[in-house]
């Protein structure tokens, strides 16, 4: 599937009656990267969770490539063409790396999980290993390939770089610019690692109590060292 632009209009949700996502617009063209930031609790995994159908939706649209998948539930949206990779990076802990990989191929011959090895070598290392056995670095690694593998046009990224150390965050996040850079994945970021999520993205969006409270460039946020305050906190950019 090529890249394919993702487009949310007037999007409300939370859970039960807890209302965390109010009112967001936002669109982001294929083939273009954008990163959601903002301080703890401001909704950005939430706003994620909704799009991948995973949170009750009170209003709104989502369309990807033109198509509403709102009212899809989760399985039929990957199906659309959207990948989730989750903070929780959901691994299947009895299943070795290679187990796990074939689960993301859906209709694909298995020989395409090479492309999995080729993104992330250290996985192919590791193809005999239980999912259990991995570091959290790993983790998501095998995470991020096994939702890749099944070629989704749209991407969602949920703090890949959470606990990891240095080496680890500079190698996924060099596979996530090789990806972008290929143009068959459109991809939204939430990173709490402001610097590297600025070097990667083309657009920045920036939360506050489940609202969009600033957007722009990256060049623009890091010139406006007020907004970085207000919205990321002391320090943000470090
Ligand atoms: N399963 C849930 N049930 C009820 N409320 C929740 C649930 N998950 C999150 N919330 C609430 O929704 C709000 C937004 O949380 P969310 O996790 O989306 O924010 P976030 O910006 O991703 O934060 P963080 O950076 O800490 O991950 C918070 O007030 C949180 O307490």
């Amino acid at each position: 599937m090529p890249a394919a632009p993702l487009e949310v209009t007037k999007l409300s949700a939370g859970y039960g009656p807890t209302r965390v996502i109010e009112d967001i617009s936002f669109s982001v063209p294929a083939g273009e990267r954008l990163a959601v930031l903002g301080r703890n609790g401001m909704g950005k995994t939430s706003l994620f969770a909704t799009i991948a159908g995973q949170t009750r939706r009170y209003g709104g649209e989502i369309r990807l490539g033109g198509q509403d998948i709102a009212a899809q539930p989760s399985a039929t949206r990957a199906l659309s063409g959207l990948g989730y990779v989750p903070q929780t990076r959901d691994v299947f802990p009895s299943l070795t790396v290679e187990e796990n990989l074939f689960v993301g191929l859906k209709s694909r011959p298995k020989s395409a999980i090479e492309e999995a090895y080729t993104m992330f070598p250290r996985l192919k290392e590791r193809r005999s290993n239980l999912g259990s056995q991995l570091s959290g670095g790993e983790q998501q690694m095998l995470s991020t390939a096994r939702t890749i593998l099944g070629q989704p046009s749209v991407l969602l990224l949920d703090e890949p770089l959470e606990g990891l150390a240095p080496v680890i965050c500079e190698e996924l996040m060099a596979a996530f610019s090789l990806l972008a850079q290929s143009g068959e994945t459109t991809i939204l970021l939430v990173e709490q690692r402001i610097q590297s999520a600025l070097e990667f993205a083309d657009w920045v969006m920036i939360m506050e109590r489940g609202r969009i409270a600033w957007t722009g460039t990256p060049q623009a946020l890091s010139a406006d060292q007020e907004t970085v305050d207000r919205l990321l906190g002391v320090g943000g950019l470090h």
